[in-house]
């Protein structure tokens, strides 16, 4: 009877994705009714990656720009940086912008973190000024990308911030001990000359990039539906190599061939300023 219950256990546990482990387990029959379901793993991408692209690339173009194009003692690179921005570069030089500000530009809405409405839910994130459309990219989930085959077990002890992507690529959004270490040294070894290939700024309480603070977005219960929902989104090869620095992901390993995994959070209706972000954790792939 035990063998039996154990695998119906483990056939309903390989169904699951998106795991915050332990969070999940012991979580895992309290809001069934909220359960996100999808009949095919293509399926699960409610926009597609040129969209999602489209509203990365339209956000950091305003970073950069808001940050004078500056790479410091890189002065070929922020020639050409320059010479592609062009009249704009000269238009945001009389009204820069920052973080907040570049976002409800770019993207017509702001979010940030506070805490959360749900009783004993720790910090959770908001929209705090705008409207968001529904199908919009909301948030980004930062962190240390491990593929299957690479260890975490130390990283993910007492880790409440391991995302399981659908393919069983993890990431460690844990902005504290030694995720935040291993995150920062990932990144200072991929540097490319002095321009970073990832934002480090999201381990602080001020990301560079004001969408990386999907980690702390919160799990939907019964009463409060999931709002956003996450969507695997691998960067292409043609991403501006400019851009990279605002992306809140890195490789754990330098010899990683595949595209850099990043997950962002997509909205599954219109949200107004004020309201919570919620995810659902849990995903249904049959
Ligand atoms: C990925 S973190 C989210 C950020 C978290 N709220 C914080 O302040 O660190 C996941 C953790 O948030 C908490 N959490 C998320 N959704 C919750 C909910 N609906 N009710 C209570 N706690 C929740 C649980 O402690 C969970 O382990």
């Amino acid at each position: 009877m035990l063998k039996t219950a154990l695998t119906r256990f483990h056939n309903k546990w390989k169904l699951y994705r998106h795991r915050f482990v332990p969070w999940v387990v012991l979580n895992l029959y309290k809001n069934e009714k909220t359960l996100r379901q999808v009949t095919e793993r293509s399926k699960d991408k409610l926009v597609s990656d040129e969209k999602v692209s489209q509203s990365l690339l339209k956000l950091f173009r305003v970073l950069l720009r808001s940050h004078g194009g500056n790479h410091g003692e890189f002065p070929v690179i922020q020639t050409q940086i320059v010479k592609q921005i062009g009249k704009e570069e000269e238009e945001c030089k009389d009204n820069p912008v920052r973080g907040h500000d570049a976002m409800l530009q770019a993207l017509g809405f702001c979010i940030d973190r506070k805490p959360s409405t749900l009783p004993f839910a720790g910090t959770g994130v908001f929209v705090t000024k705008g409207f968001v459309q529904k199908g919009a990219t909301v948030a980004m989930y930062p962190g240390t990308i491990y593929q299957v085959y690479e260890p975490v077990l130390l990283q993910s002890i007492r880790n409440p911030f391991i995302f399981r992507c659908i393919d069983g690529v993890l990431i460690d959004g844990n902005d504290k001990g030694i995720s935040k270490i291993v995150f920062k040294s990932c990144s200072g070894r991929d540097r490319l000359g002095p321009l970073m290939m990832s934002d480090t700024s999201w381990l602080t309480p001020s990301p560079q990039n004001p969408l990386a603070v999907g980690q702390y977005v919160n799990n939907c219960s019964n009463k409060w539906p999931a709002n956003v929902c996450y969507q695997e989104y691998d960067v292409p090869d043609n991403f501006p190599i400019e851009l990279h620095q605002y992306l809140p992901n890195v490789n754990y390993s330098q010899d990683s061939q595949r595209p850099l995994r990043c997950v962002v959070l997509v909205s599954l209706r219109d949200i107004a300023a004020g309201e919570e972000l919620f995810s659902n954790y849990y995903t249904i792939v049959h």
